[in-house]
């Protein structure tokens, strides 16, 4: 790196990164940029290919699902194959016809969860089947999670989850104050109570009220320790509760069963649509029986319960989805109508304009 970057080449400062050749990775069938509060234009303005500098990049493909685990069985691998080629054509938006960006597409029978009415209990037991049983073994919570279009969605399965277990669960409470700018232009305190600056709840940022169990499985909400894989979205099982510090063993990444002891730590939110400057002393921890479909993008899961009680909203939510799995065996759908009846279909939101300029 020191020998490459001490290359000076004449004029090469007048070209893009110095001259030097930077790589950049991505796959734009994935969620885009998000933009608050923007609209289609605006995400899709934020991408790379929009950039001037995309007219210097070259562009080269991978043409191969290294997810998906092919075997020596040529019957299973060709079904396998189908199942690759079913996952770029959602991506692509191939399937159903598009209605400026939006398709309804069939969920395959084999795929589709079958609702007995409690629908939170049904993709559960789809996707953590013998739970009470499972929750020793400590690779269950490594390869298992719902995924769930909203915020207010993953709460509500993750309280239920938290319900089915018979394990003695602690509380944390966090320790909410105003922030000083917000003191100091004089916004009227009395308006923004303790009780205020509890009730509010954001992206990225733990609840006022924790509630964790001994075995639970918990994700990172900030970057603790970069070196020792302590990231933001990094999943680990709960170990032990102390009062001042909460002991967990991480169960994906490099760092898997690795043991680490995290603190409180005073966060602010960086969600822009949080009006207000409020720092919150809490564990920087959230349950993760169930995440967002946007956090879980990056990650390699064995089973995954697609739940789907409002569809998803923007381009590449649905493909992000259906990728996360190694095997066809592995993914869930339970989606749900309007009505919110079992359905046997579900919207697709694909940008095509994305795909222009590639
Ligand atoms: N060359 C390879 N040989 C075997 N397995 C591989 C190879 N490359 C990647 N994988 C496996 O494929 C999975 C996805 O890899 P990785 O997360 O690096 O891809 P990605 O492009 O970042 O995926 P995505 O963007 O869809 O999250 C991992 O489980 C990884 O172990």
């Amino acid at each position: 790196m020191h020998d490459v970057m001490n290359k000076i080449v004449v004029g090469s400062s007048k070209l893009p990164f110095g001259g030097k050749t930077i790589v950049l990775g991505g796959d734009f069938r994935q969620i885009l940029p998000v933009v608050p509060k923007g609209g289609r234009a605006d995400i899709v303005h934020a991408v790379i290919n929009s950039s001037p500098l995309w007219r210097r990049c070259s562009v080269l493909k991978l043409t191969q699902n290294m997810r998906l685990q092919f075997s020596n069985d040529i019957e299973e691998n060709k079904a396998l194959k189908d199942f690759a080629k079913w996952i770029l054509d959602i991506g692509d938006g191939k399937i159903g016809t598009s209605d400026d960006g939006e398709a309804i597409i069939e969920i395959p029978e084999d795929l589709r969860v079958k609702s007995s009415g409690n629908h939170i209990g049904d993709i559960v037991e789809a996707t953590y089947p013998d739970l009470i049983q499972n929750m020793g073994d400590y690779t269950f919570f490594q390869n298992h999670a719902i995924l769930i279009p909203t915020l207010h969605l993953v709460e509500e399965v993750n309280n239920y989850v938290m319900s089915l277990l018979p394990i003695e669960e602690k509380e944390y409470l966090s320790c909410d104050t105003i922030g000083k700018c917000d003191e100091d232009v004089g916004i009227g305190r009395r308006w923004i109570t303790t009780e205020f600056l509890n009730d509010i709840k954001c992206s990225g940022m733990p609840n006022h009220r924790l509630k964790f169990k001994i075995g639970v499985p918990v994700m990172l909400l900030r970057n603790i320790d970069i070196s020792s894989g302590l990231c933001n979205g990094t999943r680990l099982i709960v170990k032990e509760l102390g009062i001042n510090f909460i002991g967990a063993e991480v169960v994906n990444g490099p760092h898997n069963g690795e043991k680490a002891y995290i603190p409180r730590m005073k966060l602010i939110p960086s969600d822009s649509n949080v009006a207000i400057s409020f720092q919150r002393l809490q564990f920087p921890l959230c349950l993760c029986f169930a995440m967002t479909i946007n956090k879980s993008q990056g990650q390699t899961l064995g089973n995954v319960g697609l739940y789907l009680p409002r569809s998803v909203f923007t381009h590449g939510q649905l493909y992000v989805d259906v990728s996360r799995v190694k095997t066809r065996k592995g993914l869930k759908i339970l989606a749900l109508d309007d009505s919110g009846v079992s359905s046997t279909s579900t919207t697709n939101i694909v940008y095509e304009e994305v795909f222009r300029i590639i």
